[in-house]
Parts: C-alpha cells; structure tokens; sequence
C-alpha cells in the first residue's frame, strides 16, 4: 500500500532524513518509535505528501505520489498531525464534517450518507454529544479525538497518525490505541509509548534521522537497541493475567552513559 524508496529530506542546509525505504502492507499497522528529533514526523509527512522529498520515491496503492491529484490523496490517505491548530472560529462538526471534502462535488453534494459518517467518526472517539462546541473551548485531548474523527470521517485505506495519544488519558489512550486495531487500516502510526507500540504489527526505529531497524516488535525491542537509541535500560515483565511482556525502564547511570555513547 505504501511503498518509499530512498527517502530523503533536506531543511535550513541541513539532511534531516537519510535514505530511507520501507513498504508497508494492505491492513498493516507500522508503528514508528524514536528519540525526540529523530525523524518520525518527517517520514509522516512525507508519506502523507506534505513534504516533498529531497530525493526517493514514494507510492500509495501503486501510484507514484507525486503524481496524484491532492483530491485522490486524500481519498486514500488521512493523517492525523501531532498538532493541528486552526485559528478559525469552528464547531466540534464542521472539524469533522471537514474530513468529507475529498468526496464531495457539485455533482456529489453533502447528503445523509456524509450525516451518518460524521456522526459514526465522533461516536468512535467518544465525542457524541459535542457537535456544537466550539473547537477553541475543547481540551487538548478532546481536540486530539476530533482530529482522530476527521481523518475517520475521510474513510481513507491509510492512516498516518502522530503520536496520537498524546494528550489524551489513560482511558483514551488505550482505546485509540484498540481503535487503531480495530480498524483494520493500513497504518503507520508515531508513538513514545513502547508497551503501546507492542501491538503493532511492525516497528520501524528513527535515530538521528535513519530508520535503523524494522521487524515484528519483540525482535526489535532489544536490551541492546533501547540502550543504544533510548539510552534507557530495562527489566522485562511477564503480566501473571496473561502473559503478556510489559517493559519497565530505567535510567542508564552517567557511567554507563558516557560509555555508551
Ligand atoms: N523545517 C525544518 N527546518 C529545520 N529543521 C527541521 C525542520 N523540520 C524538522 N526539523 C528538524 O528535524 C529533526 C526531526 O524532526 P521530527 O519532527 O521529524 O522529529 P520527531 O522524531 O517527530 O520528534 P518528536 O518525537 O520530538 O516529535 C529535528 O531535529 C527537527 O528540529
């Protein structure tokens, strides 16, 4: 579904990402995971086609990105940013109402089915009830759930979504995190917590602007990798309700630190 063939990306003089390729699968969910800086975003919005890169290549459904219409984009695509701002004075339900602009026409005018999208993207972030709102008066992680709404309400086959858990609760957090699973879309989704990350199909890790491993995630979450990237150690646990490996992590101390670095 997604296919990037050297990507690379150049800002203010400087390489930000370096050659980077990667394919992501039909239904697919990709997380990427890195230290602050090291490039998540950047591949994100180059895979959404809000950058253009430096030099590479990138495919969406087989067709070369650079040559498809934005309208065809996002058809296909939604991204979900880190943060996504707006000044204008807008509901709760024209945010989301935004995410069916791709589909509509002057032969295809907002109709009942659009209603009903709209409605079933707020219901699945749990934000019925606040069509009226005003967007500025949301908190951040209200914002965050009507964001996940309109790149739902867009129907797309790919979402990209960045740390999208960001602000939210831990009750928000694992939902998004199981309505990501749920949702059965390809997906490549930045995020911080590595015991949410673990149920992504796949991880990539970002470091100093490299994706610099890729596999299923109990391959790649070594002892060694998180020293190496995160500069963290850590003890493993194995939960007793069902087995499942949760990481607890600590801090290298300045000797090891220095060492290995
Ligand atoms: N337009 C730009 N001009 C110069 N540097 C940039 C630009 N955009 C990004 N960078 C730099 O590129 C690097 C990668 O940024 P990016 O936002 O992709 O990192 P990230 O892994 O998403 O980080 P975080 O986890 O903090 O969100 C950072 O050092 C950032 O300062």
């Amino acid at each position: 579904m997604i296919r990037a063939t050297d990507l690379s990306w150049r800002a203010g003089g400087k390489a930000i990402l370096h050659g980077t390729s990667l394919t992501v699968a039909k239904g697919e969910v990709l997380g990427l995971i890195g230290p602050n800086g090291s490039g998540k975003s950047t591949l994100l919005r180059l895979l959404a086609g809000l950058l253009k890169p430096s030099s590479g290549h990138l495919e969406l459904a087989g067709r070369p990105l650079d040559r498809m219409r934005q309208r065809d984009i996002a058809r296909l695509l939604a991204f979900v940013a880190q943060q996504a701002e707006t000044s204008d004075r807008i509901s709760v339900r024209d945010a989301v109402e935004l995410g069916r602009t791709p589909w509509l026409d002057a032969l295809r005018p907002w109709s009942e089915e659009d209603d009903r999208h709209v409605a079933h993207a707020l219901a699945r972030v749990g934000m019925q009830g606040f069509e009226t709102r005003d967007w500025i008066t949301l908190s951040g992680g209200e914002r965050q759930r009507v964001h996940i709404a309109r790149a739902l309400a867009q129907c797309p086959k790919v979402m990209l979504l960045d740390e999208p858990t960001n602000h939210l609760d831990i009750h928000h957090q694992l939902s998004i995190m199981q309505l990501v699973a749920d949702l059965k879309l390809t997906t490549v989704i930045a995020l911080h917590d590595l015991n949410q990350a673990m149920i992504c199909d796949r991880l990539g890790v970002m470091h100093h602007g490299r994706l610099i491993a890729l596999g299923p995630p109990a391959g790649i979450l070594t002892p060694e990798l998180l020293e190496r990237v995160f500069a963290v150690r850590i003890t493993e646990l194995t939960d007793p309700s069902d087995g499942s490996r949760i990481m607890r992590f600590l801090p290298l101390n300045r000797k090891e630190t220095t060492c290995a670095f």
